[in-house]
């Protein structure tokens, strides 16, 4: 499938929730996408086109960040890393904090999921102001492995969560 028609199968696959998870956000709704296995096969066969070789590790930022990230990891053959909300990870872990469109949030990460100089591709649903990107991305980097890129299903542009991103690569398969 090619990345418009992925595009287009993705925008019909996010439900606008008005006022979740306060008054003034919409958020996107990732249910429609995860219950269509023929555009979750598209996201896959995508990232693996794009990525074979180039990673060795896929990290996914709880909670919807696990289920593309799985997929993708899988499909790779490579390690699954998870990136947890605080308190949720049982051994040692590096910690950081940031600010979301409705709140602020602490995600983990285990100190020793990655190797030095190991290369991880970072995966989520949804970038927006790209707070809890970069507290990812910082998060994998001590460790002392390197971030290939951060790779999303959305990006919401007018949030500029790439600007936060720093020198890192972004991919997002849809913009809106
Ligand atoms: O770019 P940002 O402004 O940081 O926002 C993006 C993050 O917000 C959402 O997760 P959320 O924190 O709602 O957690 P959940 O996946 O556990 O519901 C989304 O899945 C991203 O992880
Ligand atoms: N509007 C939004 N929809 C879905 N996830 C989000 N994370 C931060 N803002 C979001």
């Amino acid at each position: 499938m090619d990345r418009d028609a992925l595009a287009a199968l993705i925008a019909s696959r996010l439900r606008d929730v008005p006022d979740f998870p306060k008054p003034g956000v919409v958020f996107k709704d990732f249910t429609p996408l995860l219950a269509d296995p023929v555009a979750m096969r598209a996201i896959v066969d995508d990232a693996v086109a794009r990525y074979s070789g180039e990673v060795d590790v896929i990290a996914g930022i709880e909670a919807r960040g696990f289920m593309i990230g799985t997929a993708v990891a899988v499909a790779l053959g490579v390690p699954f890393v998870p990136i947890r909300k605080k308190g949720k990870l049982p051994a040692a872990t590096f910690t950081a904090s940031y600010d979301l469109e409705y709140g602020t949030e602490t995600i983990e990460v285990h100190q020793d999921s990655c190797r030095e100089g190991q290369r991880v591709l970072v995966m989520d649903d949804v970038l927006a102001t790209g707070g809890t990107a970069a507290a990812a991305c910082e998060l994998i980097e001590r460790t002392g492995a390197q971030v290939v890129a951060l790779d999303v299903v959305c990006e919401i542009g007018f949030l500029r969560g790439r600007e936060r991103l720093g020198g890192h690569r972004v991919r997002s398969l849809l913009s809106i």
